[in-house]
């Protein structure tokens, strides 16, 4: 464990400790959402059994410790207003893995879903609507009958009229990309041969409604995988391609990820839409320097210091600056001071 998550434990685990992390966690979702928030976020949770051999822990415990990670960036995202997380909680791939492991696994997570949505003195239960996605039939009966009884539960608790709209928990349990891509060939085809289609009517539209996921599920705005791997292991390749989606690669492992690296994530999110967004930078710079004179002054400040050469000519009114030929974006400055 680093230096700063050592501070940060020995922090949240005093009174006034508390009460400062709660502070800080408020002020700073409440920074986030005045800018960019995804809709849509997807996480590979990947490193445990690292992270228990690097603590001395048993494999057990490394998945107990990344299920405590997931369920504070559940909460992260429920208050950020971020209505859609989908989560790799087991691919085909980890049915290699033995006997133990795999059904470790498997309580782990139906200990953890039933504590979001059954536990009353929980303030999130009733804000949450879990999905099961993949190839239920891949799941030991006895198994899916829990994770069914959880989604419907989940899904009453969160219906009610009085709350408001809950955060989707998509859960992808026995799921890949490449077997959803062959479950969904599957259900065209029958598509094809009930609605008389003819082949050239098979559009990517169709593919993608057959998926396992909602077909309303919004696009995956950002997908973020920990412990170094820069892969996807066959998690959502289709969903990412179809959004450009933001894709980062943490260098730590899933139970050292806490709110504050997703914070620094989001503010580094939010920079490059806005940059990607600027199509008409007059109409922006004109928004701002009514409303916000200082800022403008700050923003040219902070042009020229990271040698934004072609500030001079966007400053002389030329509007037709071509976007593609500015400087890419300065790296990000987090509101800790450390650079990523
Ligand atoms: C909903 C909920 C609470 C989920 C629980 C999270 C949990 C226990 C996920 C386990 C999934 C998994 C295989 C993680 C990857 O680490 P790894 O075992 O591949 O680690 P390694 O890369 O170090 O081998």
């Amino acid at each position: 464990m680093g230096l700063y998550n050592l501070a940060i434990n020995t922090l949240s685990n005093s009174k006034i400790g508390q009460y400062l992390y709660g502070k800080s966690n408020i002020l700073i979702t409440n920074i986030l959402k005045t800018g960019y928030i995804p809709q849509h976020v997807a996480f590979i949770m990947d490193g445990n059994r690292r992270f228990a051999k690097t603590q001395n822990l048993k494999v057990s415990q490394g998945h107990e410790a990344g299920s405590k990670s997931l369920l504070k960036i559940i909460e992260t995202c429920y208050d950020l207003e971020i209505k859609h997380v989908t989560i790799y909680a087991f691919s085909i791939e980890n049915f290699n893995r033995s006997e133990d492991e795999v059904e470790n696994i498997f309580k782990i997570l139906l200990e953890k879903l039933s504590f979001l949505i059954e536990n009353q003195d929980y303030e999130y239960s009733k804000f949450i609507q879990i999905k099961i996605i993949g190839n239920k039939s891949l799941i030991p009966i006895e198994t899916l009958t829990k994770f069914e009884l959880i989604e419907k539960k989940s899904f009453e608790n969160s219906n009610t009229d009085n709350n408001p709209p809950p955060l989707v928990l998509n859960v992808c349990f026995v799921y890949t990309s490449r077997d959803e891509i062959s479950h969904s060939i599957g259900e065209t085809l029958q598509d094809v041969i009930d609605q008389n289609l003819s082949i050239d009517q098979i559009n990517s539209q169709i593919i993608s409604n057959n998926f396992y996921f909602d077909p309303n599920t919004p696009s995956v705005d950002l997908l973020i995988r920990t412990s170094g791997h820069t892969r996807l292991s066959d998690f959502l390749i289709w969903q990412v391609n179809e959004s450009n989606s933001k894709i980062e690669f943490l260098n730590m492992y899933w139970p050292d990820f806490n709110q504050f690296d997703y914070y620094k994530l989001l503010l580094k999110l939010g920079f490059n839409k806005l940059i990607q967004d600027i199509k008409n930078p007059k109409s922006i710079w004109e928004l701002i320097s009514n409303k916000q004179p200082k800022l403008i002054e700050i923003f040219e400040h902070f042009l020229k210091f990271n040698n934004y050469n072609d500030f001079e000519k966007i400053n002389n009114q030329d509007w037709n600056v071509d976007l593609k030929k500015l400087q890419p974006p300065p790296p990000l400055v987090s509101i800790l001071g450390e650079k990523s």
